[in-house]
């Protein structure tokens, strides 16, 4: 139990918030019009390569006073510095959340001190020195071949973030050992894999913090057969094949993984968090150590300014904030993610997990239930492709869709005509972007339609179907270049936006007792 703790609804700041929200809040082209004025300025801001524009966000000044307000009595930074001390604060599991400690063990005198760091240390040289080999040559197959093929084996938080970040840094891919991600245990999505490799030349690396996942288990199961199946037989012949990243060394011994080839994480790295540590082996592999270790330091230096910059602007308690008015004032139940860089595909789904595991939750962290809203449903992908499907419905349809558009400034594609495609695509954010804001009203949309010729009776009819309430609440996040240093920032920055989220709403962000249930429900029908 906390003590002291008091639900959301009755801080004062909320309070003050929902008397804000309820009186007539101007119309985001309103709150537009003045350009780069005091509020504009406040809703800017750039850290580790990254820029946010949040000018869009229906918030005024006041509204934005109130919402720090919120922070100071949510106590957000303060739980922050408890995170980074190694407290436990994932209570209903009795853990830390020690996700920074991965980016930070270089840190001099680390909060969460150096036992810690020297741990995370010594497994990121393992680690690493195996992506090296990997990727250098010095690691063969049994028979004595290169590694050519890496197959990643894992679902959730041993999927997505390498997933993910090995999709998005495609530039920087070796292109001599190719990653593979298989997360379902379908049997074609195995084979669709399998049948392009020769197991001579492929390692699986089985990715599990608990080593019990049976999707996972399943899918690690057929891959030592199909090695059996092409004369791979043995434990010993399977050895250089087969790679354990786990937080159980004890399991993956007991099914012949060998302890060289094993690298592990702890029980305070929660699986949507774990990218940076050896589950991030595949994007080590895939961009090499120095890489990965820039991918990291990007990480770092967003917590460093998550720690110590004024929460005015403090870049993820922003975000965070602008997220609580939007789903809890504006009532506003889901969040869209616009990618306009394909590489980012992968990012929503990404961002998924580590959003509605971690905050889609209905009870208080002092187990009473939550009477407010809580984490929205996070959804999205590529927002090109999203325009031509279903972005009619954020322009005209019943629900009011924040969107954070992400967009990467520089490009550097070696196709001739890259900065066309670039232009193009940076213009169609742009113009998403503000087109959500601003919407056209009747005045407009008529002067628009007579200009067209239409006569009086003919707008009538029209003048709805063309006109745009605007007031798409929309934030822009722009990379300087999509590096392993800006994207480590940029999963950093969501990271610290959801931790900030639980602190605000007052839930637990580390467990998922949800999922568990439907792990348990599975075991039961399947031993009854
Ligand atoms: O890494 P594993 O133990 O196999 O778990 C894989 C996934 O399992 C569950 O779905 C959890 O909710 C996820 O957070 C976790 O990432």
């Amino acid at each position: 139990m906390t003590p002291t703790f008091v639900p959301p609804q009755q801080r004062a700041a909320w309070v003050h918030l929902q008397q804000l929200a309820s009186q007539p809040l101007p119309h985001l082209r309103e709150l537009l019009a003045g350009g780069h004025n005091v509020r504009h300025a406040s809703l800017q801001f750039e850290v580790a390569g990254l820029r946010l524009d949040a000018s869009r966000q229906q918030v005024t000044p006041e509204v934005l006073a109130a919402l720090l307000d919120l922070a100071q009595e949510s106590g957000v930074l303060a739980q922050a510095q408890a995170q980074a001390r190694g407290e436990h604060i994932n209570r209903t599991e009795d853990r830390a959340a020690l996700h920074v400690a991965l980016r930070g063990s270089h840190m001099a005198q680390p909060p969460w001190g150096e036992h810690i760091s020297d741990l995370v240390q010594a497994e990121l040289e393992r680690f690493l020195g195996a992506a090296e080999r990997i990727r250098n040559g010095q690691w063969r197959g049994f028979r004595g071949r290169r590694i050519t093929n890496v197959v990643n084996i894992g679902i959730g938080g041993s999927d997505l973030g390498p997933r993910m970040a090995v999709q998005a840094l495609d530039a920087y891919c070796d292109p001599d050992v190719r990653v593979h991600f298989i997360s379902n245990p379908d049997a074609w999505s195995l084979h669709s894999i399998l049948r392009w490799l020769n197991p001579d030349q492929t390692i699986f690396v089985v990715q599990s913090k608990t080593f019990t996942t049976q999707e996972t288990m399943t899918l690690a199961a057929s891959v030592k057969r199909w090695l059996a199946d092409h004369g791979l037989v043995s434990e010993a012949q399977q050895v250089p094949h087969l790679i354990a990243v786990t937080a159980s060394p004890q399991i993956s011994a007991g099914q012949g993984y060998a302890a060289e080839n094993t690298f592990g994480f702890w029980d305070w790295v929660g699986g949507r968090y774990s990218v940076w540590s050896a589950i991030g082996l595949p994007l080590a592999i895939a961009i090499g150590p120095d890489r990965f270790r820039e991918f990291l330091a990007g990480g770092h230096a967003m917590d460093k300014h998550f720690w110590r910059a004024a929460p005015a602007r403090n870049m993820p308690l922003m975000m965070a904030l602008l997220g609580v008015w939007n789903r809890n004032f504006l009532s506003c139940p889901t969040h869209l993610i616009a990618a306009y860089a394909s590489r980012m595909f992968h990012f929503a789904r990404f961002l998924q997990q580590l959003d509605m595991e971690s905050n889609g939750k209905s009870t208080h962290v002092d187990g009473s239930p939550v009477e407010i809203d809580t984490g929205p449903i996070v959804w999205g992908g590529l927002g090109i492709e999203g325009q031509h499907a279903y972005f009619q419905l954020l322009h005209q349809g019943q629900h009011r869709v924040p969107v954070d558009f992400i967009g990467v400034e520089s490009e550097d594609t070696p196709l001739p005509l890259a900065a066309e495609h670039h232009r193009v695509a940076l213009l169609n954010l742009q113009a998403q972007a503000q087109a959500l804001a601003l919407g056209r009203d009747a005045a407009a949309t008529e002067t628009e339609l007579r200009a067209a010729g239409l006569g009086d009776a003919h707008i009538a009819e029209m003048l709805n179907h063309r006109t745009f309430r605007g007031n798409v609440p929309n934030s822009s996040l722009w990379l300087e270049a999509l590096t392993p240093h800006t994207l480590g920032a940029m999963v950093a920055l969501y990271e610290h936006k959801v931790f900030c989220q639980a602190a605000l709403w007052g839930v637990h962000a580390y467990d998922q007792w949800g999922v568990e249930l439907g792990k348990t429900m599975a075991k039961q029908m399947e031993n009854p």
